[in-house]
């Protein structure tokens, strides 16, 4: 059987606050590659919790999160930031673009800034390794823009590349931050509300990519209040007060 994406097992977390919170208790989750899941709960239940949890930004209490089969709870902070960016595509409320650069611009920075990140996490290189880094530092920057683009088509917005992202219409500053999540091909894209600024058609045209890229085998989890999204999701489970049950 193939590895699921997500594997969550007894997963809590509790903040030492005054009175401590569970903010997650005990909860076990399947997710496999291809699946499209909503969660839903009241504010407070414990969505964003599990978001960050489930996106290496945060580590539970107890119990064990394996992505992609890694076992993410013992590694050190620099292996877990590593594989978030190889393997996690985020996508938010707030479409996150910067005003003053294109379309395909955004989009290339995502690699930019993931490749950085990593850099940073290393320890100081020998110098045949920094050679070696810088070789492919070379390589990976060659065929950004190509990857960019690649990605925009995938979303759709092939013929808006060279906008400003203020020219665009919310659904497609969505897409376009879609885009930018799907650089780098992760397993993952993990969605906090994504169409919290979005009007209906704006919601429908984010809604129906999800649909194409689930199409595609990409596996998608989707933090959402709204029925409307949950709906279109494959699969339901909601959170009340820390606890996650799969809805029928
Ligand atoms: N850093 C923290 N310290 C203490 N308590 C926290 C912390 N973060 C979250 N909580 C508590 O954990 C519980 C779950 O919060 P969480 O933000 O995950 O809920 P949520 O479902 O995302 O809510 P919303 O839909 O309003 O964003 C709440 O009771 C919250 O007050």
């Amino acid at each position: 059987m193939p590895e699921p994406v997500i594997s969550l097992a007894e997963v809590s977390r509790e903040f030492a606050s005054q009175p401590p919170v569970r903010a997650l208790d005990r909860v076990t989750l399947r997710v496999d590659r291809g699946d499209y899941l909503a969660i839903v709960g009241p504010s407070g239940s414990g969505k964003s919790t599990l978001l960050n949890v489930l996106g290496l930004l945060d580590r539970p209490s107890s119990g064990s999160y394996r992505l992609d089969g890694t076992e993410t709870t013992t590694l050190r902070d620099g292996a877990r930031t590593r594989l978030r960016g190889d393997r996690i595509g985020f996508v938010f409320q707030s479409f996150h673009l910067l005003s003053h650069r294109s379309v395909v611009e955004n989009v290339m920075l995502a690699e930019i800034y993931r490749s950085r990140g990593a850099r940073r996490e290393r320890a100081k290189p020998t110098s045949s390794e920094a050679a070696a880094t810088m070789s492919a530092v070379r390589q990976a920057r060659k065929g950004r823009r190509e990857r960019a683009l690649a990605a925009l088509e995938r979303v759709g917005l092939g013929h808006r590349t060279g906008f400003a992202p203020d020219r665009l219409s919310g659904g497609e500053r969505q897409r376009t931050a879609i885009a930018r999540a799907l650089m780098g091909e992760p397993s993952l894209l993990l969605c906090d509300e994504p169409t919290g600024n979005l009007d209906s058609r704006n919601t429908e045209s984010v809604l129906g990519l999800f649909d194409e890229l689930r199409g595609q085998g990409m596996t998608i989890v989707v933090i959402t209040h709204e029925r409307e999204v949950s709906e279109r999701a494959g699969r339901r489970v909601r959170i009340t007060d820390g606890v996650l049950v799969e809805e029928g």
